[in-house]
C-alpha cells in the first residue's frame, strides 16, 4: 500500500517551558488537500516545521512520503516543496533569476516564466525580492515550493495577506497540484479557503487534534436556524417556548442588509439548535415563527442552514483572544 503522505502521531514539540505541541495525531493523504486549522499559537507553525525536518520533534513519530524528516531529509528535499510564513528568499535576489536557481536544483521542473506568469509575477521578475510587495513576495515563495515538481508541498498561509484576484490565482494552482496527485497540506486563519479548497481538515488547539475529517463531516451534521432581530429581544422568552431539547443563542451583531442605511440600528444574529439535527426542522421553524408574530418580533433572514466551518471552529475552539 502507497504511504501517506504525513503521518504524524503523538508528536511533541516543546520550546523550553512552552509545550508548542502536545501529542499531537494527523494524516495527510497524497492527491488530497490537507488544511491544518487552528487559533493563533495552536502549534500549527511548530507541526509543519517539524513535518519538514527543520524542528526535531521531542517525542512521537512524524513520516514523510514514508520517511523520517530529520533522518532522511536529503532523500525527501528534491521530492517535497516548502513554503514558509517568512519566505525564505534572499532579500536582494531577483524575482526570476531566484525562482530559475531554484528550478536549476530539480531534475524535471516546471517552466519558471510558466509559473511566474500563472502567478502574475512576470512584470516583477527582474525585482529584487525586498522591492516586491508583501503579497508579490509570498506568491514568489509559493512558487519557488512548487517548481520542482514535488509530491508533497507544505504551504504555510499561502494566501495570508492576498488580494482576491492572487488568492484566487493561488486556489487554482493549489487544485491542481492537487489534481495531479501531489499532497497538500497547508494551515490557513481563512475558514473559507479550508472549506472550499480542503479535503481534509484538522482543528488544533493547544497542540493537539480536537477535531479531523471532511469539511462537509465537519459541517453537514449540524444544522440550526438562525435569524435576525433586535438586540434586545428577550430571548429567555422565547427559549422558553422552545422544546426542551432546543435553545437560542446570541451569534453577535448581524450587521446590515446591503443597502440599508446607516440610520438603522445594526441587527442581532440569533441562532437556534437542537440536540440532535432532526429537531431543527419545519415544526422548529413554526414555533420560532408564532412566537415572533404572537410577540411583535419581525425575524429578518429567517432560515435553516448548515453551520459553517467557521461556527464550527469557534465551537470547538471557543471565542478568546489568544
Ligand atoms: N522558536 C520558538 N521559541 C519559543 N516559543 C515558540 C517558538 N515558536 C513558537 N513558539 C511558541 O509555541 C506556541 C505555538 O506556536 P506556533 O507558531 O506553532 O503556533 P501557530 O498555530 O502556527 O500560530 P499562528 O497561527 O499565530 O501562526 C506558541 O505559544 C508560540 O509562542
Amino acid at each position: 500500500m502507497e504511504t501517506a503522505a504525513v503521518e504524524a502521531t503523538d508528536l511533541v514539540k516543546r520550546y523550553g517551558a512552552t509545550t508548542a505541541v502536545a501529542g499531537l495525531t494527523f494524516s495527510a493523504a497524497r492527491g488530497a488537500v490537507t488544511a491544518l486549522l487552528g487559533p493563533n499559537g495552536a502549534g500549527k507553525t511548530s507541526t509543519v516545521e517539524t513535518c519538514e525536518g527543520f524542528r526535531r520533534a521531542d517525542a512521537g513519530r512524524v513520516r514523510v512520503l514514508g520517511l523520517d524528516p530529520g533522518a532522511d531529509s536529503a532523500a525527501l528535499k528534491p521530492r517535497v516543496g516548502v513554503m514558509l510564513q517568512s519566505g525564505g528568499v534572499p532579500t536582494g535576489a531577483r524575482a526570476g533569476e531566484w525562482l530559475r536557481l531554484v528550478a536549476s536544483f530539480h531534475a524535471h521542473p516546471v517552466s519558471p516564466d510558466v509559473l511566474l506568469e500563472r502567478l502574475g509575477l512576470l512584470s516583477a521578475a527582474a525585482t529584487p525580492f525586498r522591492r516586491l510587495s508583501g503579497g508579490q513576495q509570498q506568491r514568489l515563495s509559493l512558487a519557488a515550493a512548487v517548481v520542482g515538481r514535488p509530491e508533497l508541498v507544505f504551504l504555510d498561509e499561502p494566501t495570508a495577506g492576498l488580494d482576491p484576484q492572487a488568492r484566487h490565482a493561488t486556489w487554482d494552482l493549489i487544485a491542481e497540484l492537487r489534481d495531479s496527485g501531489v499532497g497538500v497540506v497547508l494551515t490557513t486563519h481563512y475558514m473559507e479557503e479550508a472549506e472550499r479548497l480542503a479535503d481534509h481538515v484538522v482543528i488544533i488547539d493547544h497542540g493537539r487534534t480536537v477535531a479531523a475529517g471532511a469539511p462537509s463531516e465537519l459541517t453537514d451534521s449540524r444544522q440550526e436556524l438562525r435569524f435576525r432581530a433586535d438586540a434586545d429581544l428577550d430571548t429567555a422568552a422565547l427559549g422558553a417556548a422552545l422544546p426542551s431539547a432546543a435553545r437560542i443563542e446570541r451569534r453577535g451583531e448581524g450587521g446590515r442588509e446591503p443597502g440599508e442605511g446607516r440610520g438603522r440600528a445594526p441587527r442581532t444574529e440569533y441562532a437556534v439548535t437542537a440536540e440532535a439535527c432532526e429537531g431543527v426542522g419545519p415544526e422548529l421553524v413554526a414555533t420560532v415563527g408564532t412566537w415572533c408574530a404572537a410577540n411583535g418580533v419581525s425575524p429578518e433572514g429567517l432560515r435553516v442552514q448548515r453551520r459553517s466551518l467557521e461556527d464550527v471552529f469557534l465551537e470547538l475552539t471557543g471565542r478568546d483572544l489568544r
